[in-house]
């Protein structure tokens, strides 16, 4: 049987494979310097698309992954979304300058609730206009989300120049669904990417991700993923 997402005749992902898919993440407040340059030493020996941290270490990952085939990345408005598109927008410009070539920013949960499109809408396009070259994820938190408010959402983030929209940050309760992605996929079309991230524990939940139309991963357990073993890893 020959695998529907990588070709691979024995079905299987070998590990280099759906590494190069995964954002391998680290984004525990009580993450050390030691952890993260141990998350970039693994991700680049793995090929892992980026590593995903908090902009506290943007620099940090900037520096230890130059040389590798790994992007750098963090995360604007974490875990809430509710800081200002003025904080979004000035964090983000301070770590596209520490070197990140990629930011995930969390969608402003409380004015999708509201019916005010208008501040979601400006809240992504300050943080697509201040990240300049780097790509930007627009973080939607599917679990507290409506299928209406995801696709109006996953809408708005396409037309304001996203690069991605992603499910789940892994704070709330409720992470990544085959649903959800396929919804996604099916709203923005092939055209833009469509990050899972929050629960992806297995090989499995990883694969099952990528068959409903993701092109990205956000995992904390990239390393037992890629090994066919569970991971722990989580908040
Ligand atoms: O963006 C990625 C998520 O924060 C990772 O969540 P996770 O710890 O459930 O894999």
């Amino acid at each position: 049987m020959q695998c529907e997402c990588c070709g691979d005749e024995a079905g299987r992902f070998a590990p280099e494979s759906l590494a190069r898919y995964i954002d391998h993440t680290l984004l525990k407040p009580e993450a050390a310097v030691s952890d993260i340059e141990r998350v970039c030493d693994e991700a680049a020996a793995h090929h892992f698309a980026s590593v995903c941290v908090n902009p506290s270490y943007a620099a940090l990952v900037a520096k230890r992954l130059r040389g590798s085939s790994v992007t750098p990345c963090c995360v604007i408005g974490f875990p809430f979304g509710t800081h200002t598109p003025e904080a979004k927008a000035a964090e983000t410009a301070q770590a596209v300058a520490d070197g990140v070539m990629e930011v995930d920013m969390v969608l402003n949960v409380g004015a999708v609730k509201s019916g005010d499109w208008g501040l979601v809408e400006r809240d992504i396009m300050a943080v697509v206009k201040a990240a300049g070259n780097a790509g930007v994820k627009v973080i939607l938190e599917t679990c507290l989300l409506t299928d209406e408010e995801k696709v109006h959402a996953c809408e708005i983030a396409k037309r304001s120049g996203a690069s991605f929209v992603k499910t789940s940050t892994g704070y709330s309760v409720g992470g990544a669904t085959p649903h959800d992605v396929a919804l996604m996929r099916k709203t923005v079309g092939p055209g833009m990417g469509v990050k899972a991230s929050g629960g992806i524990r297995t090989y499995e939940d990883a694969v099952a991700m990528l068959q409903a139309g993701a092109n990205r991963l956000g995992c904390s357990a990239g390393i037992k993923i890629i090994e066919g073993k569970t991971g722990t890893e989580g908040y």
